[in-house]
């Protein structure tokens, strides 16, 4: 049984009976509030609030107050600051905890940015919905001083000789070193704003960030250039959000596929096999875009490289829509056969 009709224009706008212990039953038969996991930093809740408003719109039996429940949860990618997350070991650090509270029925579902959800999920727990992709690019931010004019084409041109780069992400420095050997690069890890204010102290001369999460928290101006994709590839997923559920909870289930966008679920599974299939660690450089073609079609680009540099390859590939999982699988696979073993775990 479908538990909130999908599509519907009615509106509840009638005051809904008092809850009893807490908690309000619907007519459906279904508990509320229902109760949503995110991690805590201004663009997860950011990203948290922006689709719990997207599904009121999309189902206003949910317009009330009450409807929702949000936990805050931290999780290992959070709580691990000084240390590139390779050494602390393993993937899926900053959805581990919110797993947990999924199957421990804690919450009933997470709202995730998408590239930092690893591949394969826990039994029991389904991506159930992808939603509309903001901008997938990376965006080169400088600091004072070096805000000389910046040729779209060169963005990179505009960074002094030996200049310092402020990253944490293996995929953006073994582009930018491969496109200019002589830069440094130091590990700099935290939220989007605490890299904003290491920036504007000078503690480096520039750094990458996502333009989707700058766009979310209205930091759009910070960006000084949006890098083209084929200039730095992005990585899997960015600027894509997704929900999970636990696999058994077909009333939520049908409700978050009703409003997902198909053309994310599309590049994403793409994305996503690719990464999949080149089963990287997360210190192996990886990138991965998709954009949809007319024709129910899409262009599938990947990237694997070396960390320094040192080695990098490319290759775009096109497909159907429906064979979106396969092309970026196979892709993933002629990728990793031409790249040297080391590079994979
Ligand atoms: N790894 C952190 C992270 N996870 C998602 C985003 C940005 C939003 C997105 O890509 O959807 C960021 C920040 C960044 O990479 O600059």
């Amino acid at each position: 049984m479908i538990a909130f009709p999908a599509g519907t224009t009615e509106v509840a706008d009638r005051p809904l009976a008092p809850p009893q212990d807490g908690a309000m039953v619907r007519p459906h038969g279904r508990l509320l509030p229902l109760r949503v996991g995110t991690r805590g930093s201004p663009l997860a809740l950011w990203q948290t609030r922006d689709f719990l408003a997207r599904i009121t719109c999309f189902c206003p039996v949910l317009r009330n107050a009450r409807a929702f429940e949000e936990h805050v949860i931290a999780t290992s990618g959070d709580l691990i600051q000084d240390r590139a997350l390779a050494e602390v070991g393993g993937k899926g650090l900053f959805a581990k905890e919110i797993h947990e509270a999924l199957l421990d029925r804690r919450i009933d579902f997470a709202v995730h940015s998408l590239k930092d959800l690893e591949t394969a999920l826990p039994p029991g727990i389904v991506l159930a919905c992808t939603l509309r992709r903001e901008d997938p690019r990376d965006a080169l931010l400088l600091g004072a001083g070096f805000e000389a004019a910046v040729d779209p084409a060169h963005p990179f041109d505009a960074l002094p000789h030996g200049a310092l780069i402020g990253t944490s992400s293996a995929r953006r420095q073994a582009q930018l070193l491969h496109a200019r050997p002589d830069l440094r690069v130091a590990l700099m890890r935290g939220n989007v704003q605490t890299r904003l204010g290491k920036l504007a102290r000078g503690e480096v001369a520039a750094t990458l960030l996502a333009l989707a999460g700058l766009k979310r928290l209205g930091l759009e101006a910070e960006a000084d250039i949006a890098i083209d994709a084929d200039c730095m590839v992005p990585a899997a997923c960015q600027g894509i959000v997704g929900v999970t559920v636990r696999e058994d909870d077909a009333e939520l289930r049908e409700l978050l596929a009703a409003i997902e966008d198909p053309v994310a679920r599309a590049v994403s599974s793409a994305e996503r096999a690719l990464l999949a299939a080149l089963d990287g660690s997360c210190r192996t450089p990886i990138g991965g875009h998709a954009v949809p073609l007319p024709g129910g079609r899409l262009r599938l680009t990947g990237l694997v490289a070396r960390t320094d540099g040192s080695f990098l390859l490319r290759r775009t590939v096109e497909g159907g829509w429906r064979d979106a999982a396969a092309l970026g699988c196979d892709l993933g696979d002629s990728l990793r056969r031409d790249s040297p073993a080391d590079l994979f775990c």
